[in-house]
């Protein structure tokens, strides 16, 4: 068989193997959702009279701004320079995909009917190189007589047919990575599947003709089929495509698109002024470590959480302490957008009176608040805390109807029974929950969290919390035990809060995540250095 067979073959295999890279992951929480409830998982009881909630909408985490500005926008995004490099293997594809319908036309015509069964494979001939134009004097017109049909393909035509899906295929990918957003996981795996087979068919052509220049006895095969200049042109294109391209453009697109004069410049802006701008370093750093919702077989759980250099998390008596600086406060917002949900126990809802929203980020990326979870037992928020009032406030209209996570409520139990009314009237969604002695199992936090239709969350605090998800562990796809949280991301503030302060990790601060998650990456936000943790 010719080898460049191969090139439909590698397009085939690429797109299944997008396919199940794309649709796998729900598929599996669809079917693993499905079997957990075949299997007798208790769903979270939804109330009698309440409606059931609709799952909520898909989100889109760069809301439009007219086509021109989003364009302009994911050109920045990406970076000129690397985009630019994507638009221009898109036209060499494009060009390549061109040559090879005129290939695969030239094939067609008389010059090749010949026999060209007989001439491939064959091709390394010690004669010379211009057998194209031997074969065509050699009446091409009889055999093309004698076709029978239309799309009676002879192997080389299939050859370069073949040839050309694996182009137009390479173009569609081509197409779609222009459009999609830096550091995406769509985005990463559409260019490590172009970059591969495009790779691959340049191993294909580099033996096919390159190889047999460097006998010096053997004639490159493919100038036996067409055109010595289509030859060359071809592989000069495919070379600079496959080899070149993905040589030179830059690749940590983030890094040089945000230089931290962004930040920067960010910090005399003040909580009231306008918004910051959205070309901003914070989400393209926090994009290494959060995936994109879509992309998770599991949900994602992030710990996060702002500490003094004295490893305490509030002053005190429990005094919440503004303890990041306006940058880490910012990235604090934007980690906020980029998750599903945010939890935190009661104590910090009692203690701080949260409002858990991205009020810091621009207009545009507002509706990007995560839904409010609370660990709360008993019961105990106030009706009149500050993320229900938001709820009636008009100045915050992406405000979410937090949800309560509270144990099982008895008949007998009237006082939480009356709570339950004030909060619901308030707004709350009350979720009862399995949880023995006051406490939920938090390994089952996953299951949980799926049949909530979560894909993330991003768990605040406070100190209880935090302790109890440092050493959880839970089940991975494969059965095997692992840590509960995902990343653990803390904002260190150059300042001591003291003795007195409210520690975390029996007191052992960062040397405790240390003894479950690896230090892997150190930033800068301001005066803060944010430290990201993972297992
Ligand atoms: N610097 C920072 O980034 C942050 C600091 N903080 C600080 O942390 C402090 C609050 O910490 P803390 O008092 O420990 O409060 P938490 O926010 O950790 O909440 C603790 C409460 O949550 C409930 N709870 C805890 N674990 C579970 C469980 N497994 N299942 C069900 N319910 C559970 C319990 O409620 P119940 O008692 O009703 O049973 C418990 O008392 C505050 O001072 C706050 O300022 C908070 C967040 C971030
Ligand atoms: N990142 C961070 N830095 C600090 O200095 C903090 N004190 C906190 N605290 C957490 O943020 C909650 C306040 O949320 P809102 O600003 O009201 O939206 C607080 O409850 C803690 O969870 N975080």
């Amino acid at each position: 068989m010719d080898c460049l067979f191969l090139l439909p073959i590698f397009a085939g295999i690429s797109l299944l193997v997008l396919l199940v890279q794309c649709f796998g992951p729900q598929t599996y929480r669809f079917v693993s959702q499905k079997i957990s409830n075949m299997r007798g998982y208790e769903a979270v009881p939804v109330e009698d009279d309440e409606e059931p909630e609709a799952p909520p909408a898909p989100k889109t985490y760069m809301p439009s701004e007219g086509l021109a500005k989003d364009f302009m926008k994911r050109v920045r995004d990406v970076g000129v320079v690397a985009w630019t490099f994507d638009f221009f293997r898109l036209l060499l594809v494009m060009t390549l995909l061109a040559l090879s319908i005129y290939a695969t036309v030239v094939a067609h015509a008389p010059a090749l009917h010949g026999h060209p069964g007989e001439n491939q494979n064959k091709g390394f001939d010690e004669s010379g190189t211009d057998i194209f134009e031997a074969l065509r004097k050699k009446g091409g017109k009889k055999h093309r007589k004698n076709r029978k049909a239309k799309f009676d393909f002879v192997t080389q035509e299939w050859i370069e047919f073949g040839t050309t899906v694996f182009y137009a295929y390479n173009l569609v990918l081509c197409a779609i990575l222009l459009g999609l957003k830096a550091g995406s996981s769509i985005r990463k795996i559409i260019s490590l599947h172009l970059h591969l087979i495009l790779f691959l068919a340049w191993l294909v052509f580099a033996y096919r003709d390159l190889y047999p220049l460097l006998t010096r006895k053997l004639t490159p095969v493919d100038v036996l089929h067409a055109p010595a200049w289509l030859t060359w042109t071809r592989l000069s294109l495919l070379t600079v495509t496959a080899a070149v391209i993905p040589a030179l453009q830059p690749r940590r697109y983030f890094e040089l698109l945000a230089p931290r004069s962004i930040i920067n410049s960010n910090s005399q802006s003040d909580q009231n002024e306008a918004p910051v701008q959205p070309q901003n370093r914070a989400p393209w750093f926090l994009s290494r470590f959060i995936p994109e919702r879509e992309s998770r077989i599991e949900p994602h759980i992030t710990l996060t959480f702002a500490q003094s250099a004295d490893g305490k998390i509030a002053g005190p008596g429990g005094k919440q302490v503004a303890l990041s600086g306006k940058e880490s406060m910012l990235m604090t917002h934007w980690m906020r957008s980029m998750h599903d949900a945010i939890m935190i126990g009661i104590g910090t809802a009692a203690n701080d009176d949260p409002r858990l929203n991205v009020r810091l980020l621009p207009q545009a990326y507002q509706s990007e608040t995560p839904q409010p979870i609370v660990l709360d037992p008993q019961l105990r928020l106030s009706p009149t805390a500050r993320m229900l009032q938001a709820l009636h406030d008009e100045t915050t209209p992406h405000a979410k109807n937090p949800w309560l996570l509270c144990q099982k409520i008895q008949d007998w139990d009237q006082d939480i029974r009356k709570r339950k009314a004030a909060l619901e009237q308030a707004g709350a969604r009350i979720i009862e929950h399995d949880m023995p002695g006051g406490r939920m199992d938090l390994s089952l936090l996953p299951t949980l969290l799926r049949s909530l239709n979560v894909r993330s969350v991003m768990v605040e605090g406070g100190a209880s919390i935090i302790d109890q998800f440092l050493v959880t562990t839970c089940n991975d796809e494969t059965g095997q035990q692992r840590p509960l949280a995902d990343c653990v991301i803390v904002t260190v503030a150059p300042s001591n809060i003291g003795d007195e302060g409210v520690a975390y990790g029996a007191g052992k601060g960062l040397q405790a995540i240390k003894s479950t998650f690896k230090g892997i990456y150190a930033e800068r936000f301001g005066q803060d250095s944010v430290l990201v943790f993972q297992p």
